[in-house]
């Protein structure tokens, strides 16, 4: 039976540094990390995740505004809400919640957000950054940030020598977790939908990590034994044996079974969820920290 990763405890203990760094930044400076999150529409699953980052943020010490617009917001007033978060110095992490209500152009709206307050880490600047290797000046993507905390855990920041493979292609998971795996000398491949052979594929990998939002589709046979295994995916199925009309969430990865064949394996919930709203916080004080000439901690 493979080591399961406990997410929520290592959230906590990047929740903590970042706690020590915002409070030794407001003992300097006198400023707290303000932190704006803004929704729109009344999706109840997006407003779970905003609440819990609000309630993240407050515990962190940070300055945490809440902007909730109605579904018929127009680009136009959302991007203006936007110049005015940019605009205004008490803010230094700026968060859109994703996805927008259908008619607006999304990417537009991540691309208005100043690039050093883009704690999504999605502007085309960090982007940019990412994909070149320089990891220290920009802001990363949270959840491919907290994904690489647990492999750096397993594996040391050395991938020297190891096969990584990467279920998925997003621009908000899956070309960022590859170039942070290459970035740490591992062998990358970036596979989709249209990869021939995906298991195949995957029982290559050291380090398998699946982001593709298909519940419980990667299998045993998937995995290489040994291998460590991320998953990414957050999937509501339905679960009549808890009672009619009951759910629970589940991942991308069939856990009980590539538990038996992995060394090391994240759950779902438990696992990088956690740590995507721990790394949230830890972007946002390092975007409060540079913004104020202080040097943020390595998370
Ligand atoms: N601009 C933007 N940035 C995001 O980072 C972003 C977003 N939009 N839209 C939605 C997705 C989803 N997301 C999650 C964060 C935490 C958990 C999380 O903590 N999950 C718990 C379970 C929560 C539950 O029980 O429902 C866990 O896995 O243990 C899940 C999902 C961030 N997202």
């Amino acid at each position: 039976m493979a080591k399961v990763i406990d997410g929520k405890a290592v959230a906590a203990s990047v929740v903590e540094q970042v706690t020590a760094a915002s409070a030794a930044l407001e003992a300097e400076t006198g400023v707290r990390p303000g932190l704006a999150v803004v929704i729109v529409g009344d999706d109840p699953a997006s407003h779970v995740y905003v609440s819990s980052k609000s309630r993240m943020a407050k515990q962190c010490g940070f300055n945490s505004v809440q902007h909730t617009l109605p579904a018929e917001t127009t680009q136009d007033e959302l991007e203006a809400l936007v110049a005015s978060l940019n605009a205004d110095a008490s803010i230094h992490g700026i968060l859109v919640q994703l996805p927008l209500p259908g008619h607006f152009d999304s990417d537009a709206v991540i691309q208005s957000i100043l690039p050093e307050k883009d704690v999504d880490g999605l502007h085309v600047v960090n982007a940019g950054k990412l994909m070149t290797g320089d990891l220290e000046g920009g802001l990363i993507s949270c959840t491919p940030a907290g994904a690489m905390l647990f492999v750096r855990q397993t594996h040391g920041a050395d991938l020297s020598g190891l096969n990584a493979v990467v279920i998925g292609r997003s621009n908000l998971f899956g070309k960022p977790m590859s170039a942070l795996l290459l970035a740490a000398n591992a062998t990358v491949t970036t596979a989709h939908s249209r990869t021939g052979d995906l298991a195949g594929v995957c029982r290559n990998a050291d380090i398998l990590v699946a982001a593709v939002g298909r519940p419980q589709m990667v299998k045993a046979d998937w995995v290489k034994p040994g291998a460590t295994v991320i998953d990414v995916g957050i999937n509501r199925i339905d679960a009549p044996e808890r009672g009619e009309g009951k759910t629970r969430l589940v991942g991308d990865v069939a856990f009980d079974e590539c538990a038996e064949v992995a060394s090391t394996i994240t759950p779902v919930p438990g696992g990088v969820g956690p740590m995507t709203i721990a790394m949230l916080m830890a972007n946002t004080v390092t975007a409060a920290m540079r913004a104020n000439g202080l040097k943020p901690p390595s998370f």
